[in-house]
């Protein structure tokens, strides 16, 4: 059927096509069912709404579609209803645990892209990769098809390296501080991030608070070509489109199936171009790799994935079992780096972890002798050199260089919990952090989240301060407060555990 395209003033998250409730009945259209707009050589799919919002004859777009296709106000294009996806058949067959061949994967991961598959499909494929998993083959089918349907970066000034943690330890702001060190000793860093997706501020949410994340890769490449390094959100580029998409999927269920993350976060690297790379697995108790038996299966599956990719991989095996830094949240975070990029001094954990990993990179990247990376990336710290740098990459996505860490907004509605009893901090609850910083309105809203004043194994009195939620409403502020309560966060024991009487 002849449509006539009215670009309607709203963003659903998705590609939505409002048809009109006459013409859906004469094309046997039914709401979510998938449609198939011609224009031209062109063909894109959407997710049907029925409304006589729109005329007999016209067919309204959600400005999502905009951001991927162009299509003009009035332009006459032919919709028909889209058969069912191929890629659902293969979706089902990893359903059962079957070994899916590489056209299958490359076939579910084109039709996600072509936005074919909608959320549904999507969290059903997501959810079968968590039960069922991926070997090695498909893990490396998987990642070339991410990289492939997407742009791929160009970038000449080599070598270029790259740094990425699996995430899942709650305030992990390391990486703010490690590109701008890596980046201040000369070296290629064009890192990009995600958002949150089973924490309370992934990287893209914390450097958001900065300056801007959403560049193109046009932008990307003249920044990084010009200062070195960049702190982007890998969802604003055509860069693995469907990463962006699954994720969305794997944080409504607050999952990050192994197969997938590595796909995800190599192919990212792979269409950075990047040739050196540092994944970061953090482990502990309360993070995504408990033990490190598991930690160091995980690094063998990112080096082999990096060595079918033609990329050198590095894995880091980092202390999770407690949040990094004191705080966590997008704009507590963004405060805290800041401001430990600027005197060169922070809480012992950010530190250490940042320069550890630079230290890493540094020696990878042959501007320090094996052993002395970690030496040379404290001084570039301490020497303020790497906050100069952070300024330029602020400077050059768009924000405000000279930004104070004072001037970051934060929540206003607060609550301080204090030590119940005197004791020792014996265990910090990584899900319970993430979990009240969530309740207080993380990542969405900015100002949101917690500050820490203890950490495993420090001394408190009764009475002390153990750690203050933010929020940007009361609302948020009690849930944060019930779940903080339900929770127990912070485990307080004296040196008598516990005493068994003779009962
Ligand atoms: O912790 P969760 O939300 O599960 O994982 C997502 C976070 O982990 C990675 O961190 P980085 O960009 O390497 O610093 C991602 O980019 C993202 O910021
Ligand atoms: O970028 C990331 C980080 C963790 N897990 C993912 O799937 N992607």
């Amino acid at each position: 059927m002849k449509a006539k395209i009215r670009i309607l003033d709203v963003y659903t998250g998705r590609f939505t096509v409002v048809i009109n409730e006459n013409d859906a009945k004469k094309v046997k259209l039914h709401p979510e069912d998938l449609v198939k707009i011609e224009s031209g050589k062109k063909t894109v799919y959407g997710d049907v709404v029925i409304s006589n919002m729109v005329e007999e004859g016209e067919i309204g777009l959600s400005k999502d579609i905009l951001q991927v296709h162009s299509f003009s106000q009035g332009e006459i294009v032919n919709i028909a209803p889209a058969g069912t996806p191929e890629s659902i058949r293969y979706i089902k067959k990893k359903m059962h645990g079957e070994k899916l061949r590489k056209v299958e994967i490359e076939s579910i991961i084109k039709d996600i892209v072509d936005r074919k598959l909608r959320e549904i499909e999507i969290s059903a494929f997501v959810t079968a990769l968590e039960i069922n998993g991926l070997d090695m083959d498909e893990i490396a089918a998987l990642t070339v098809a991410m990289a492939e349907t997407g742009d791929m970066l160009d970038i000449d000034r080599k070598p270029i390296m790259d740094v990425h943690s699996i995430g899942g330890v709650p305030g992990n702001k390391t990486n703010i501080l490690v590109v701008p060190i890596v980046a201040a000793a000369g070296l290629t860093i064009p890192k990009t991030s995600s958002r949150a997706i089973t924490s309370a501020a992934g990287t893209a949410d914390v450097v958001e608070v900065l300056t801007n994340v959403s560049l193109s890769l046009d932008e990307i490449k003249r920044i990084v070509e010009k200062i070195g390094a960049c702190l982007v959100w890998g969802g604003a580029l055509n860069l693995a489109p469907a990463d962006d998409i699954t994720i969305k999927a794997e944080r409504a269920l607050s999952i990050d199936p192994r197969g997938l993350m590595l796909a995800s976060i190599m192919s990212k690297k792979y269409a950075m171009g990047s040739q050196y790379i540092l994944i970061d697995i953090p482990t502990g108790k309360g993070v995504k790799v408990e033990t490190m038996e598991e930690a160091r299966s995980l690094a063998r599956d990112f080096i082999e994935l990096g060595k079918r990719l033609g990329q050198y991989v590095e894995v880091a095996i980092t202390y999770g079992g407690q949040p990094v830094g004191h705080t966590v949240g997008p704009a507590l975070e963004a405060k805290e780096a800041l401001q430990t990029l600027m005197t060169g001094k922070g809480p012992g954990s950010l530190v250490e972890k940042a320069t550890g990993l630079a230290g890493i990179l540094l020696e990878m990247g042959g501007v320090a002798p094996a052993g002395m990376g970690k030496k040379m990336a404290k001084e570039i710290l301490e020497s303020g050199k790497a906050y100069q740098k952070m300024r330029e990459i602020i400077e050059e996505q768009g924000g405000n260089p000279d930004i104070k860490p004072e001037e970051i907004p934060i929540g206003d509605k607060t609550y301080t919990f204090t030590a119940p009893t005197s004791g020792y901090v014996t265990f910090i609850d990584n899900k319970a952090i993430t979990g009240i910083a969530r309740a207080a309105g993380a990542p969405e809203d900015k100002g949101a989240g917690l500050e820490l004043y203890v950490k495993v194994g420090e001394k408190v009195k009764e009475g002390d301060p153990l750690f203050t939620i933010y929020a940007e409403s009361e609302a948020r502020l009690d849930q944060a407060i019930i779940y903080a309560r339900r929770t127990e966060p912070i485990r307080i024991e004296g040196m008598v555990l516990q005493r068994i009487g003779n009962i």
